[in-house]
Formats: structure tokens, C-alpha cells, sequence
């Protein structure tokens, strides 16, 4: 990492990262406990489903970020939990009729495989809530202990009105949560605002020993053991989708500067905008969602890739296919201005690049560049090519080559475009002339043409 010669050689002088701060509001430079090991934690999927593209967006804004610091600094720690216990997990469980371990690892495993699917890096470490139950007791011991969590009714609960900064996260102010409090609330709380660090379990449902009887625990304490035993008391960057933001990241901040009141926990916060459907938040409770295993049936993943890029990371982008599709076209032109030059992995980062990244994840200033050194190359500018691969190759685009991304751009492979023909010709001999048609357009926006003649249909690459 210290060798500063050649063209392998890290860009110097090297930008510095600017980065939002939700805690602060605003953006600011980024500075890191220790320069030799950036550390960060983002809170990862709870696994009872398979993740819809709003959960991959966040996925993806931190995918860039731990791409960039990667670039910047010799070494990243990056953790990315898996929520394995949780009241969805039970229920969804039930109503499968699944066992509960069966279903986290049968949607875990398709959460890595999506993940995957999008040139998503793996975390550093992936801790398992259900593994780390010992870590969360011993901090609610401690928050018990000095005063911050009381035991009741079998739950114990973090009092947030023992720690000053409650709300300071988020913004709000303890005051107006506790005035504006809705008056169906638990009776056993001491205050509307305190939340659950640890619940009883039924004999049915899964639970551990503990000094407060057998149960579970909260969702905020998780993330908060698990942080501190991979991170330590203080570390640099933790992030989620905005939708986290309150009451989650606010409840494990409490937790964890109240457990270990000498560290920070986190220096920097970053959450993502989310990703809208028809102006509505992407979710699985409003039903509105699109899973990836659905968009990667008819689109390759790197153009997904590219849509999330094209828009900032703290903004709110809504979901449609005609993006889709546009964003499709572009890595088409993309590919094409890289198809007679082989990838460059040796050139260094282009700066205009790099200084786009470093001002907070601007990744459409980034395309731009990339727009403009596709069309260099295109009027034959070898330089520009190689700026093109090794750019967008630090955004995690062009892991295909030119070659293969137009001919297996689509993804389907002959035996599947056989097989659709087939269903469509069945589809007309059954007079079903909305599915035949609905066939062959899906296959032209895939770039696949059919072509019914005299010998039967053909199909040709469009
Ligand atoms: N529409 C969205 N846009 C961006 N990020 C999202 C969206 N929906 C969820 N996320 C993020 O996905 C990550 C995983 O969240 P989690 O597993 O709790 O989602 P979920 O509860 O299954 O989603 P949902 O909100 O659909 O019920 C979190 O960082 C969350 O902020
Ligand atoms: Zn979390």
C-alpha cells in the first residue's frame, strides 16, 4: 500500500472524503478514528423474506462507500448484521408452517444470492443476531446496573429518560415524544418513549435463558452488542436507510453510549433516501414492492446497478421500468465504447471520478464523467477507455465483457428463448392472443426478436 510509483500507484494528492452526517445535519469532512482501519457497521436485512429493491438500495449506497474507502485507506472493516430473531421471523414462520431456522437460512441464503447477483461486496464479517445473544445479556446487565433499564413484568426496558441526549440523533426533542405520547401504552412502562431491551417468549416461540426469565431480545439492542464486539466502543460510520434513523439508530445510540459511556459508538451517521413506488415508500407492509429476483428476470443486473447510481444516495428516487430500461440503453452504449479496448486494471482512478466520490457519494456527477469518457472513446480515444473501465470498475459496473453483455446481455439463454416460443405458440393455438403478444414483447425488450415464417418462428439478437 505505501509503493507511490507507476502507474499502480494510489492517486496522490488524495482527495479528502466529505461525507453527510445526519447527526450533524450536514456534510462534513470524514476523518477516521484510526487512518490505518476505517470501521464501519450497517444494519443488514431481517430475513423472513426475500429482500425487495428498497432494502437493496441501502445495500448499494453502502456497497459504493465501502468501494471508495477501500480506494482511499489500506484497510475497512465493514459489518453487516442478519437479523435472525424477530417477531416477522415468528410469524412469518407460522404462517409457512416452516421452521423458524429453516426459513433465516433459506432467505438468508437468497439474500446473499441477490447481493451477489449485484456486484455487492460482502461485509467484512456478518454476524447472526441469534449468535450473539450472550453479548446482548451482558449489556443489558450493565444498562440494568447503572440505572439506564429496569426489569418488569418479565421485560426489561431502556428508561429514555436516563439518558440527556435521547432525541439528539434524530432531531427530536425528549419533551415533545413524551407530551405528544399516545396514551396505549404498555402499562408497564415507567415512560411512553422506553423501549423493549429484552421480552418474554411463550413455550412456542423461540427463546433463551436469562436472569429475567426465558425470552428474546429487542431489535435495537442487537445491533448495538453486535457493533461493539466486532467494532469496539467507538467506531467510525454507521448506516441504514433513513427509515432507521428513528426510533432504531436513536435507541441503539442510547444503549450504547449509556452501556459504555467512554466511547462515541458511532462518529458519522449515513442513511440512504428511500426508494419510492408511485410515491410510496418501497415496502412489504404496503405490498407495493418489486423483488430483485423479479427485475433480474427481465433486465441484467448491472443496469439495475446503474439506475441506483444515477441518482444520489440521500435522495429519494422513484422506482419505474422506463428508468429501467433507459438505464439499460446507457450500459449498452457504455459496453460499446469498451468493446476494442480490454480492461485496464492497472490505470490509476481518474480524478474527476474520484473528487466526485469524495464529495459525498456524488455518484451522478461520477456518471457524467463516465458519460463523457464513453464518448471519447467511442470516437476511438484509448485513453478514455481505459479511464471508462477503471472508473466504472470502482462504481462495481463492467464485470462482463463487451462481448458476453451483448450476447448474453439478456440473460436468457437459448433453451429459455425455445421454450417462451413454444409457450407462445401454444398461447395462439389457444386463441389467448393477449399472452402470445405479452410474450413477444417481453422477449423484444430483452432485446430478442421473433420472427414467425413459413419454417416456424426464429428469433434473432435485436
Ligand atoms: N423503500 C426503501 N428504500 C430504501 N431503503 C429501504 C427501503 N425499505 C427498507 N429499506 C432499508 O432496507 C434495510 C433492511 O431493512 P429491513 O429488513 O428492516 O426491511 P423490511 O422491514 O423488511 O422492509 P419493509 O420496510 O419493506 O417492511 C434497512 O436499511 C432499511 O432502511
Ligand atoms: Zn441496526
Amino acid at each position: 500500500m505505501s509503493t507511490q510509483k507507476s502507474n499502480t500507484a494510489p492517486i496522490s494528492p488524495r482527495p479528502g472524503l466529505r461525507l453527510h452526517n445526519s447527526h450533524q445535519r450536514t456534510t462534513v469532512p470524514f476523518t477516521p478514528d484510526d487512518a490505518s482501519n476505517v470501521r464501519l457497521y450497517f444494519c443488514g436485512p431481517t430475513v423472513y423474506d426475500r429482500v425487495h429493491l428498497g432494502n437493496l438500495r441501502s445495500m448499494l449506497s453502502a456497497d459504493v462507500l465501502v468501494r471508495l474507502l477501500k480506494a482511499l485507506y489500506p484497510q475497512v472493516t465493514y459489518v453487516r448484521n442478519i437479523t435472525d430473531i424477530d417477531d416477522k421471523i415468528i410469524q412469518r414462520a407460522r404462517e409457512n408452517d416452516e421452521d423458524i431456522s429453516h426459513l433465516t437460512e433459506r432467505t438468508t441464503k437468497d439474500f446473499h444470492d441477490d447481493l451477489a447477483a449485484l456486484n455487492i461486496l460482502p461485509p467484512t464479517v456478518e454476524p447472526r443476531a441469534t449468535q450473539h445473544i450472550p453479548d446482548m445479556l451482558e449489556m443489558i446487565g450493565r444498562l440494568i446496573t447503572q440505572g439506564h433499564a429496569y426489569e418488569t413484568e418479565g421485560h426489561v426496558l431502556f428508561d429514555v429518560t436516563s439518558f440527556p441526549s435521547y432525541g439528539a440523533l434524530s432531531g427530536r426533542s425528549l419533551e415533545d415524544m413524551l407530551a405528544g405520547a399516545r396514551v396505549d401504552v404498555a402499562d408497564y412502562k415507567r415512560n411512553p418513549g422506553d423501549f423493549v431491551l429484552w421480552k418474554p417468549s411463550r413455550n412456542d416461540e423461540p427463546g433463551w435463558d436469562s436472569p429475567y426469565g426465558r425470552g428474546r431480545p429487542g431489535w435495537h439492542i442487537e445491533c448495538s452488542a453486535m457493533a461493539e464486539r466486532y467494532l469496539g466502543e467507538s467506531f467510525d460510520i454507521h448506516g441504514g436507510g433513513n427509515d432507521l434513523l428513528f426510533p432504531h439508530h436513536e435507541n441503539e445510540r442510547a444503549q450504547s453510549l449509556c452501556c459504555y459511556p467512554h466511547g462515541h459508538f458511532a462518529r458519522h451517521w449515513v442513511h440512504t433516501g428511500m426508494l419510492l413506488s408511485n410515491g410510496e415508500k418501497m415496502s412489504k407492509s404496503l405490498g407495493n414492492f418489486h423483488t430483485i429476483h423479479e427485475v433480474l428476470e427481465r433486465t441484467p443486473a448491472e443496469a439495475l446497478r446503474l439506475l441506483f447510481l444515477g441518482s444520489h444516495y440521500r435522495s429519494t428516487l422513484d422506482f419505474t421500468w422506463e428508468k429501467l430500461d433507459e438505464a439499460r440503453r446507457i450500459m449498452d452504449r457504455f459496453y460499446r465504447a469498451l468493446e476494442k479496448t480490454p480492461p485496464a486494471s492497472t490505470d490509476s482512478i481518474p480524478a474527476d471520478i474520484l473528487e466526485a466520490l469524495c464529495d459525498d457519494l456524488n455518484t451522478p456527477l461520477a456518471l457524467s464523467a463516465l458519460h463523457r469518457y464513453a464518448d471519447a472513446a467511442l470516437e476511438g480515444q484509448q485513453s478514455a477507455a481505459n479511464h471508462l473501465w477503471v472508473g466504472g470498475q470502482l462504481l462495481g459496473l463492467f464485470t462482463m465483457k463487451p462481448a458476453d453483455w451483448f450476447q448474453g446481455g439478456t440473460d436468457l439463454d437459448p433453451a429459455t428463448i425455445e421454450a417462451l416460443i413454444e409457450k407462445r405458440l401454444a398461447a395462439r393455438k389457444a386463441r389467448d392472443f393477449a399472452l402470445a403478444d405479452q410474450i413477444r414483447n417481453d422477449l423484444a425488450e430483452q432485446g430478442i426478436l421473433l420472427e414467425d415464417g413459413p419454417v416456424g418462428t426464429t428469433w434473432r439478437k435485436g
